[in-house]
């Protein structure tokens, strides 16, 4: 066992925050919330409304590898920006520690896109997610989706989460970074596939990954392009491998008007000056 890569560490905190979590709110509490749930949306069929290609944009504060992005982000404000420029979701980062992210940021931003009516962009739940009581807290705080880390999670804790989302009407959007990762979900029939460009054990970015592993999602999978990603030339890229989403924060967090921005990643035309969004 070598030493531990920032992966072990995050998991590590996060199954801390998860039994203090728990103290503080029993997981029965939680459920007893369920029915006053924000209703829960078919994610892939949003993403798949949306073809040749769905912007999954993202909420992140900041990240391990580049710290603060934008620490004083409101999230509310910025999904609704990104429903402006066409998102068909936003991926919310609830990680508190090294992304500076909250459940509550999640809520809001729920309850902002909710004021957009059916059209709405999806709301994923972007963490670290290692026990069902994660699950609970995603669905009572407005996800229709959730993301589950191939590389974080063992066959059975993989299969008892992408089986537990279901059990509460959300989708799982399956994240792998290698053949050996798409192999298991595959293994696990995810439907919602995101290959990550970024190792999440160096956070090392490499393009190619996509490129390298689009062939073996399996078929009839929604298959998204995850990180790196800042340019229409970088949408084009993995659409021309089968990618009908990607997911893109940085470059969306640091956009001067993160609608344009989708926009362009899109490959729409800007809106003309005071046209309705
Ligand atoms: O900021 P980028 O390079 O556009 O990447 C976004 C997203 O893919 C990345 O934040 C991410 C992908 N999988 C994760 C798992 C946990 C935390 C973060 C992530």
């Amino acid at each position: 066992m070598g030493s531990p890569t920032i992966l072990d560490t995050i998991v590590a905190r996060r199954r801390e925050d998860v039994a203090a979590a728990k103290a503080a709110v029993p997981a029965a509490a939680l459920e007893a919330q369920l029915a006053d749930a924000p209703p829960v949306i078919d994610f892939a069929a949003r993403l798949r409304r949306d073809a040749p290609l769905a912007v999954i944009a993202e909420v992140k504060r900041a990240s391990p590898s580049k710290g603060d992005i934008a620490p004083g982000l409101d999230a509310a404000e910025q999904a609704l920006r990104y429903a402006r420029g066409g998102a068909s979701a936003v991926s919310i980062l609830t990680e508190p520690t090294w992304f500076k992210g909250t459940l509550a940021d999640m809520a809001a931003a729920r309850a902002a896109v909710d004021a957009l009516g059916p059209a709405r962009p999806a709301i994923l739940r972007k963490d670290f997610i290692i026990d069902e009581y994660q699950l609970l807290e995603a669905r009572v705080h407005g996800a229709d989706a959730v993301l589950l880390i191939v590389a974080a999670l063992d066959d059975a804790a993989l299969r008892r989460l992408h089986d537990g989302a279901r059990a509460l009407g959300m989708q799982a959007l399956v994240e792998v970074n290698s053949a050996d990762e798409m192999a298991r979900a595959a293994e696990l029939g995810a439907g919602l596939v995101g290959i990550n460009n970024r190792d999440l054990r160096s956070f090392r970015v490499d393009l190619a990954t996509t490129d390298r592993l689009a062939s073996l999602a399996p078929p009839g999978a929604l298959l998204a392009a995850l990180s790196g990603i800042s340019t229409r030339a970088d949408v084009e890229r993995f659409t021309a491998v089968g990618a009908a989403a990607v997911l893109v924060g940085e470059a969306l967090m640091v956009a001067p008007d993160p609608a344009a921005k989708v926009r362009e990643l899109r490959g729409v035309p800007a809106a003309a000056p005071g046209s309705a969004p």
